[in-house]
């Protein structure tokens, strides 16, 4: 089964932001997604709303549920009380946990399960008694996989960040593929399943299907928004299926 890839509208709403005017329209470019064959949409509604309103929430699960119901929905964020009821509201099939404090400038590390998986458990059980599948974003480690496991996740989502930044540099690349690999097959071993995220792209997404066959799913904004830029979002979502394996 190749990797499903859920859009993260993220950057959509930052471009929106900028005016106060309803355009580019989130809910707009996510149909425009899901439509040419996106398995769902991702966002991560920061505490300072930077770009994802809690607002675009219920218009992204309606949109979900009135013309694409096969899709999903994502929601990331930071466990306060106020993303919970956020994601209890919303009712997210999927909800990806990251320990990100509100001044962070993106996602760029994952829990430290052996420190943290005392706080995740209760979260977890409470979002999984509402109905979501859970979903904990790593760092590419093996170290700490089993204490993720025992919070009782379903998923963890590896972050692909530093595997990414070395764009330029194959030697690199490959170290941190080798790691995101090794952390995979432990994780998968374990029984949890594994998702990916953090400013993949077109060209090494295939790199990292490849090394990863057990890989469920993919979310992806910053790149895929770009590419966008360039050529439409249509046209854009159909080349990432394509590197994600899809025909
Ligand atoms: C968890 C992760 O890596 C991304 O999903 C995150 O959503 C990026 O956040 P920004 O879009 O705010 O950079
Ligand atoms: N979880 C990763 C995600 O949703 C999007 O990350 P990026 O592609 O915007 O870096």
């Amino acid at each position: 089964m190749p990797v499903k890839l859920s859009v993260n509208l993220n950057a959509v709403a930052m471009l929106r932001n900028r005016r106060d005017l309803p355009w580019p329209s989130v809910t707009g470019l996510g149909r425009v997604a899901l439509a040419a064959g996106a398995h769902g949409l991702t966002v991560h509604p920061r505490p300072d709303q930077r770009h994802t309103r809690y607002s675009d929430l219920p218009a992204l699960r309606a949109l979900i549920d009135d013309e694409f119901p096969q899709a999903e929905f994502n929601i990331e964020g930071y466990p306060t009380e106020e993303f919970l009821a956020l994601v209890e509201q919303n009712q997210p099939e999927q909800v990806t946990l990251v320990p990100d404090d509100p001044a962070q400038a993106t996602s760029d590390h994952g829990w430290n399960f052996g420190e943290q998986s005392a706080f995740l458990t209760p979260v977890v059980r409470r979002l999984k008694k509402g109905g979501a599948r859970v979903s904990l974003f790593a760092n590419a480690e093996t170290e700490g996989l089993s204490a993720a496991r025992d919070t009782g996740a379903d998923r963890v989502e590896f972050y692909t960040g530093p595997y990414a930044s070395h764009h330029s540099n194959e030697a690199a690349m490959a170290r941190e593929l080798d790691k995101l690999g090794q952390a995979a097959d432990v994780a998968l071993e374990m029984g949890l399943e594994v998702n990916a995220g953090h400013d993949l792209v077109v060209a090494n997404l295939p790199a990292l299907v490849k090394r990863i066959p057990g890989l469920a799913e993919v979310s992806i904004g910053h790149g895929l928004t770009a590419d966008a830029l360039e050529f439409g979002m249509e046209k854009t979502v159909k080349r990432f299926l394509k590197a994600c394996g899809w025909p």
